[in-house]
């Protein structure tokens, strides 16, 4: 009688060995291919060698000039070489300090950071973090592309593979930060399946930026341009006023006074000049526009029917400049006679969701509509602050072509106030610091990338000086030149 096994067997559990093709070949094939082979791989090293020079390229040529240098003159030209170089460095970063950081020490810090971080740990990483797949034998890995170090940041240009989408990556930002050493990750989207991740170090923006000296005429003003701060890479964060709607959104302590007072203070020469007319309403009893009334021409402190009636007649002024520049003029100008209207309400929400009555909110919000959607071009612009950008609260986000997300507390309020897809290229509104307040992420409609940046912090002491500023008798008043006769006629 045949004896049953005690257990079955396991199964197989090795790889297919896998051979390639050419070894099958008959040996004459193989002799005759050989030729074709080495050249091949000839031209493969040649393309990899050549990739490593462009992607170390002072790592690799410095050390080769030197042995160079050493082989044909010997080791005191060589010294001589290193002290002229060093002394170039030094006049250059002595000379202009922001383009030796930026072509000389962040070359060097990128290439020594590709090659000490990035590429030494990233098969592992992208092993470990399930980024990189394997199917038939085949594994396909994201590809390491351009890696540029910027002190506070490095930005790893990465080529994603295929089948594969950005939340992917959005989904192990805590796991990539923390494998290469960063503080945070963010994700951007460059084109398709190429990426770019943001690895910071330190926030460039954790202090405060200082308001600027009170310019003491409007010459120098570009409406187009108003500085209200200052982004992480450095530069000014301009503001388009000028055929703008803007909608700036914030939790409570979010910074939402310090980006108004930060235009306000920029506009307040071309307001006393009369270049821009500020209007306010401040639904908290005048708590924020209360501290500087004497800047605005006109100033409501309450959402009750004084607020929905200055409304009204802004949306009235709208639609009348609208019927005079018809057919004269695509967008407001100094050429026009009349000032830049400016309306600045704060809580918006107040206004327009939280009025109890009826026929108030209605009317605030059909008068908010007509402003936002028709007052580009005749030159009368809203900025709405907002706490909750929910749909029930504001119907209409879209038609606010500049979109400020402060301090948020849930990513799907930053989709709500910046759009589809702009978390998806990094601006993470909802991982803004409680300690920095007055951090933003901008969106402009045109602009593919989103901003980040930091108000101006615009303290009472500043408040002070725009107060005595707003009220000084020695200002120099713009003349407007008389407005052509087609515009006269179309008004009369
Ligand atoms: N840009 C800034 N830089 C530094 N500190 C700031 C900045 N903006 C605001 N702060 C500080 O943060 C705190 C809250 O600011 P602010 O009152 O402007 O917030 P808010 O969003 O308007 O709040 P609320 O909705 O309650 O009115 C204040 O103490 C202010 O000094």
């Amino acid at each position: 009688m045949r004896r049953r096994p005690l257990a079955e067997p396991a199964p197989l559990e090795i790889k297919r060995p896998q051979v390639p093709w050419w070894v099958l070949l008959p040996w004459w094939a193989q002799l005759l291919l050989s030729p074709f082979a080495l050249t091949w791989w000839a031209l493969l090293i040649l393309v990899k060698l050549l990739g490593l020079l462009a992607r170390y390229p002072v790592m690799l040529v410095t050390p080769l000039a030197g042995w160079l240098l050493y082989r044909h003159f010997g080791t005191w030209p060589l010294l001589l070489g290193v002290l002229v170089l060093v002394n170039i460095l030094a006049l250059w970063a002595g000379l202009h300090w922001a383009s030796f950081l930026r072509h000389g020490w962040y070359r060097l810090g990128s290439e020594w950071r590709r090659l000490t971080v990035y590429a030494r740990q990233w098969r592992t990483v992208m092993r470990l973090s399930e980024l990189a797949k394997e199917t038939r034998g085949r594994e396909y890995r994201p590809h390491l592309r351009r890696v540029r170090a910027e002190g506070w940041r490095d930005r790893v240009r990465v080529r994603m593979i295929p089948a594969q989408a950005p939340d992917a990556w959005e989904a192990r930002r805590e796991n990539l930060a923390h494998s290469f050493g960063a503080s945070s990750c963010r994700v951007r989207v460059l084109r398709p399946r190429t990426i770019e991740l943001d690895f910071v170090h330190r926030d460039p923006l954790n202090r405060p930026v200082e308001v600027p000296a009170l310019e003491q005429d409007a010459e120098g003003l570009d409406l187009k341009r108003v500085t209200v701060g200052r982004t992480e890479t450095g530069k000014p964060w301009r503001l388009r006023l000028l055929g703008s709607q803007l909608l700036v959104v914030g939790v409570p302590g979010a910074g939402k006074g310090s980006v108004l007072w930060s235009i306000v203070w920029q506009l307040a020469p071309a307001v006393r000049a009369g270049l821009v007319r500020l209007v306010g309403i401040d639904p908290k009893g005048g708590m924020e526009l209360g501290q500087c009334p004497e800047i605005f021409d006109r100033i409501v402190f309450d959402n009750g029917p004084a607020a929905v009636e200055l409304l009204e007649q802004i949306a009235a002024e709208v639609k009348e400049r609208a019927a005079r520049y018809r057919g004269v003029r695509r967008l407001w100008a100094k050429e026009t006679g009349e000032p830049l209207t400016v309306l600045v309400v704060d809580e918006l929400a107040d206004v327009i969701a939280y009025q109890a009555d009826k026929n108030l909110r209605e009317r605030a919000t059909r008068a908010v509509q007509t402003i936002t959607s028709q007052g580009r071009a005749p030159g009368c612009v809203l900025v709405g602050l907002l706490q909750d950008p929910r749909k029930e609260i504001v119907s209409f986000r879209h038609l606010f072509n500049t979109r400020v997300a402060l301090r948020l507390d849930e990513p799907q309020q930053v989709d709500m106030v910046l759009g589809d897809g702009v978390r998806q290229r990094g601006a993470a509104a909802h991982e803004i610091s409680e300690n920095t307040p007055g951090v933003v992420w901008v969106k402009e409609d045109g602009q593919r990338e989103p901003v980040r940046a930091r108000a101006f912090h615009v303290t009472d002491v500043n408040l002070t000086e725009l107060r005595e500023y707003a009220t000084a008798t020695d200002a120099t008043v713009h003349e407007f030149p008389a407005p052509s006769s087609t515009e006269g006629g179309a008004a009369a």
